[in-house]
């Protein structure tokens, strides 16, 4: 295998460098027919595995993720691959993702603006199946700074491509929030940093379809150990 290094360099050309640091986004990170084969597992996992939340319904894989670690499931193979996939690019410092949320989203659905906090390691990679998506990035409400609308504190846009990849670390991780808004067009404006990047121009008017993202990311602290059933 090559070194993580190695390819992190070559990770470089895909920096967002209109957004503040860091977002890599790779269009055509997975092939259609890894993508159809991708969402053709999501839609066969068992019912169960759906949580029904408004305006979104995700599966969660590896395990629930809590501050005194988490009780690590295996991943089936079709996501362990991914999550492979995605730290051999060395963006896990060196880890490879143990936890995937799989979100799905159909027009006019989104999920509120958030962090997603100190339980992961501070790196997020997407994978986008079926539609694109906008994703939006807003500062973090500061109290000295009085009373702000989330209008106030919008700072940019990524444009996500069905089979794209985007990893998002550093302050883009730590400082942002980040979330996508209940619509089923997304205008380009100029506020969208990638759209060179994800092939698109400005004034451009994108409908959305059903998408599907995987969210994948490590957690670091994990139990291991399996409690010894009957035993105090
Ligand atoms: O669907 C997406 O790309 C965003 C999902 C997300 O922000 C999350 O799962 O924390
Ligand atoms: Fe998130």
């Amino acid at each position: 295998m090559e070194r993580p290094s190695c390819i992190v360099e070559d990770l470089k050309q895909f920096v967002v460098s209109e957004a503040p640091q860091t977002a890599f986004y790779i269009p055509d990170f997975i092939s259609e027919d890894e993508e159809s084969f991708l969402l053709q597992q999501v839609y066969k996992s068992p019912k169960t595995k759906w949580t029904q939340l408004s305006g979104r319904r995700l599966q969660n894989w590896g395990g629930l993720p809590h501050p005194k670690g988490m009780l690590a499931e295996t991943l089936p193979d079709w996501l362990q691959s991914c999550c492979e996939k995605v730290s051999s690019l060395g963006v896990f410092g060196g880890k490879t993702a143990n936890h995937v949320l799989v979100n799905e989203y159909k027009p006019g659905e989104g999920i509120m603006a958030h962090e997603d906090g100190p339980l992961y390691h501070p790196t997020v990679g997407t994978i986008s199946l079926g539609s694109h998506t906008m994703l939006d990035f807003y500062r973090p409400v500061l109290a000295a700074d009085g009373p702000q609308t989330q209008q106030n504190r919008y700072l940019l846009s990524l444009l996500l491509r069905p089979r794209s990849l985007l990893v998002l670390q550093d302050d883009m991780y730590r400082q942002l929030l980040h979330g996508i808004q209940n619509r089923d067009r997304d205008p380009l404006t100029d506020r969208v940093a990638n759209l060179s990047g994800a092939g698109a121009r400005p004034g451009e008017t994108l409908s959305r379809g059903t998408r599907v993202s995987l969210t994948i990311r490590h957690v670091p602290k994990v139990i291991r150990t399996r409690m010894v059933l009957g035993r105090k």
